[in-house]
């Protein structure tokens, strides 16, 4: 009797046990499998109101006030790991980094049906608001989203991304590189200048090539007098809304709500820039107009070609490639110039290939591409989801900023052999070879951007550069006598000045 009691007490143990092992087994599973709250993202700590600015400032900040994009996501990525969350402050969205290439790749690709770039809010607010009445309802590809976006870059996209664009221009473009070129040899003579003005002087070679693309006209940047004037305002324009978007945008600033010094210097830059550009685009459309008879269609500037599909996108396209289309490009040839510099090896293998008979120059294209592994304009990606992402266990939900921190991920050993040298030889050599680009995920340096949303003046950058490059090495050789050239992050990744370029004729 004894004994059934006890086994009837051990049975009921038993189940019991049974019961609750399975319970609690598929309930931490269950639970486990569940994405985590967006909440509980690691990240930066936020005060009330401050968000987590405190971390940016002097002495007190973890961070301090000067750390740049680099710096920032490489504090982050040690102290936090691969998803780090920053609180948006001032009506500013949340941000999420991610630090795995498939995670942003999951949510860029889910957001390409209609991507959301949010940015330059200062210049959205100046088009839909202040200045509507100019506007009039059509935003370039910067400040554009949604159906706007899309059906704006649907017309441009054909013009902009055509194939046969770099035999169309590449004359001209050659043309003006070799005033470039003359320009820069008189004022080499003058040191200290160029150490302090070479971007300027490259910025004036950048204007003058994409405006001749945009609008079939010089405009004359290497020249003294009235019109030279004109193009410097603009490239002071361009420079000052970068300075400007950076102090209203990245730092706390009640804008918003009442206007601040530096948002009515921004108001006013804007208008100058508009005043400038429109002036150009109807010199530019003058010329067309009085011309009378068609030419060949290759000959078409890009206005032209676009005035024939839409006339106020044509004129928000040029104005956009005036002021996307110049310090972009200006920058990413410096940091070329200053990788060719200080790797004489690869400069002249560069060079050989140049003065080479071969119509490819794969080894041109390699150097570009490295340069900007190291040296890309924009330090990061960023799309805004439009709806709920579930990325490495979290849940993301609609309207936060999703940040690809590209330049630091191109700097990782475990990305890239040798990630911090200048090496162009990894995108040519074959997947054998330890340098071999292919080990880093697909996503890992996107310099242009990435999918349906990418740059679109991406063609135009690399013939302008290129062209550029091959003109000056033919008969000069690229040195650096200084210290190592430093990146600081304004929106745009700068370099420090002075430049030590010293720039020998070998002919
Ligand atoms: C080496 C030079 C350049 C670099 C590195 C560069 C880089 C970029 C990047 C990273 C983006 C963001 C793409 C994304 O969100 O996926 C972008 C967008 C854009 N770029 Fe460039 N860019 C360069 C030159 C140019 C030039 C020459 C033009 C004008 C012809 C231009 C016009 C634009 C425009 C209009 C957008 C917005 C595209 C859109 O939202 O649809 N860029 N660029």
């Amino acid at each position: 009797m004894n004994n059934i009691k006890t086994n009837c007490l051990l049975y009921r143990i038993v189940y019991i046990w049974n019961f609750c092992f399975r319970y609690i087994y598929y309930r931490t599973r269950r639970y486990s499998n569940a994405p985590k709250p967006f909440d509980t993202i690691p990240g930066l700590s936020s005060l009330p109101f401050l968000g987590p600015v405190h971390h940016f400032m002097p002495v007190i900040g973890s961070i301090g006030p000067s750390a740049n994009f680099y710096d920032l996501a490489q504090h982050l990525y040690e102290k936090f790991g691969n998803i780090v969350k920053l609180n948006g402050i001032f009506a500013r969205a949340n941000m999420v980094l991610l630090f795995e290439p498939k995670d942003f790749d999951q949510v860029y690709r889910a957001e390409e049906t209609a991507p959301l770039r949010p940015g330059f809010d200062t210049l959205v607010y100046y088009q839909e608001e202040l200045r509507r009445d100019k506007y009039d309802g059509v935003y370039g590809l910067t400040t554009a989203q949604g159906l706007k976006w899309r059906d704006f870059r649907t017309k441009v996209n054909p013009v902009l991304l055509k194939p046969k664009l770099v035999k169309l221009y590449a004359p001209a473009l050659d043309e003006i590189s070799k005033e470039m070129i003359t320009r820069l040899n008189k004022c080499k003579h003058d040191k200290n200048y160029l150490q302090w003005n070479l971007d300027l002087e490259i910025t004036k070679w950048s204007l003058e090539s994409v405006a001749y693309i945009g609008l079939g006209t010089r405009l004359g940047c290497f020249q003294n007098g009235k019109e030279n004037q004109k193009a410097n305002i603009l490239i002071k324009c361009a420079r000052d809304m970068m300075e400007l978007a950076y102090k209203l945008e990245f730092f706390p600033s009640p804008w918003r709500y009442f206007a601040t010094p530096n948002f009515k210097k921004m108001i006013k830059t804007l208008d100058t820039q508009w005043e400038i550009s429109e002036y150009y685009i109807k010199e530019a459309k003058k010329k067309i107009d009085e011309r009378k008879h068609s030419i060949p269609e290759e000959d078409k500037s890009i206005i032209e070609k676009l005035l024939a599909i839409d006339e106020k996108v044509a004129i928000m396209m040029a104005n956009e490639m005036l002021l996307a289309g110049i310090d972009t490009v200006a920058f990413t040839t410096i940091g070329l110039l200053y990788n060719l510099a200080t790797n004489p090896e690869v400069q002249e293998i560069l060079r050989m290939e140049l003065q080479s008979d071969q119509s490819n120059k794969p080894y041109l294209r390699a150097c570009l591409k490295e340069s900007m592994r190291l040296y890309p304009v924009l330090p990061a990606n960023l799309r805004r989801t439009s709806k709920e992402h579930v990325v490495a266990g979290y849940h993301i939900p609609k309207g936060v900023d999703v940040i690809a921190p590209n330049e630091f991920l191109s700097k990782l050993e475990k990305n890239y052999t040798r990630p911090m040298e200048f090496l162009p030889e990894r995108w040519l050599v074959d997947k054998l070879d330890p340098l071999y680009y292919g080990k880093a995920h697909p996503m890992t340096t996107l310099p242009f951007g990435f999918g349906v949303r990418s740059c679109i003046g991406r063609r135009i950058a690399e013939l302008e550069i290129e062209t550029f490059i091959k003109r000056l090495l033919c008969d000069t050789k690229v040195s650096w006598e200084g210290p190592s050239l430093e990146v600081v992050t304004k929106v745009f990744n700068n370099f420090k000045k002075p430049y030590y370029f010293k720039f020998e004729s070998i002919s």
